[in-house]
């Protein structure tokens, strides 16, 4: 039995709304680099997995030019536990001997990238995988790390210090889908580990991106964690870089990297609930946004 007419036309007005709803931004948005960090649930859900790789896609598809920085930490760690390889953090960065160094790279860059790589390429051609040691994308430098404010020895954990963003565009310019792990070396040529939040936040400037989109477990920030009447749906700089000490391990890398994108010239850094089926094109395309968006502050106050 078919549905009264009525309600088939106000179905059919309600996706046309939908639709329509998406032209001012893609008409804001067409031609601009995006990049997004690909973590969380997102990433070991098998229906948000391709969510996530259509999304892309469909980004692609809408004149945009995506750009994906993935992380791995749990996989990495579930790798070293499989190997017999003690797992430690200290100072919410893990302890990256070379022995690790090797399972960190074989995980970031054999196993989570190609899989990304192959979810997208079941629409096309369009993903290509690389790490920071292709044509130079990152130079690493040592990361010091503190516990309770003294120095402690986390190995081979690196920052970006310089990026060499030509592999990547050249592939963008090629219509490709870059699908970035984040190891590199470092000016002596020794592998480093780079935390996945921070080095998109450094292509995302590199890259001179529109936006950059970090998906996660929560809804977004909270200012007051975990007071889930506290999400911050808009934040400027000034005001994150005020509340960065007080925040929680998780959020911290997160938030350092949404700030160190929009202080270096990124017009708004975005952080989305990788929970939620297709949360990248949501925030792209619809009025209200999605989540945590941070702002330069003049932007915000004005
Ligand atoms: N102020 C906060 N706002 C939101 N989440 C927070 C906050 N403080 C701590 N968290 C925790 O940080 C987690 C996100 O960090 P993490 O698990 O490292 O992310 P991911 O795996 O997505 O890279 C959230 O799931 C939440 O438990
Ligand atoms: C130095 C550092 O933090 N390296 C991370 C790299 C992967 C990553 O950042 O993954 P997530 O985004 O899933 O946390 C690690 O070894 O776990």
């Amino acid at each position: 039995m078919s549905a009264p007419l009525s309600r088939d036309l106000s179905q059919a007005q309600q996706k046309a709304a939908t639709l329509i709803e998406a032209l001012p931004w893609l008409a804001r948005f067409s031609g601009s680099t995006i990049v997004v960090k690909y973590g969380g649930n997102a990433m070991v859900d098998p229906a948000l997995q391709r969510a996530f790789a259509a999304d892309m896609v469909f980004l692609r598809y809408a004149g945009l030019k995506p750009v994906v920085v993935h992380g791995g930490g749990p996989q990495i760690s579930a790798m070293l536990g499989r190997l017999g390889i003690v797992s430690e953090f200290k100072g919410g960065l893990r302890v990256t001997t070379p022995e690790a160094m090797d399972v960190v790279r074989m995980v970031l860059v054999g196993q989570v990238g190609r899989e990304l790589v192959g979810l997208i390429n079941q629409h096309g051609p369009y993903a290509v995988g690389l790490s920071g040691e292709d044509a130079g994308l990152f130079t690493a430098v040592r990361r010091p790390a503190y516990v309770d404010g003294q120095p402690v020895d986390v190995g081979q954990v690196g920052d970006v210090d310089e990026v060499n963003p030509s592999a990547v565009t050249d592939l963008i310019d090629a219509g490709r889908i870059p699908v970035i792990s984040t190891v590199a070396p470092d000016a002596d040529g020794v592998l480093h580990n780079l935390n996945a939040d921070t080095a998109a936040a450094a292509l995302a400037i590199a890259l001179d991106a529109r936006k950059l989109v970090v998906l996660t477990d929560v809804p977004g920030l909270y200012a007051d964690w975990p007071d889930t009447s506290s999400l911050v749906s808009q934040i400027t700089t000034d005001e994150l870089a005020e509340l960065l000490p007080s925040l929680e391990s998780g959020m911290v890398p997160k938030m350092e990297a949404c700030l160190r994108a929009v202080r270096g010239g990124v017009p708004a850094a975005h952080v989305v609930d990788g929970r939620v089926a297709h949360s990248t094109l949501l925030e792209v395309f619809t009025s209200e946004g999605f989540g945590t968006m941070v702002v330069p502050t003049e932007v915000g106050e004005s």
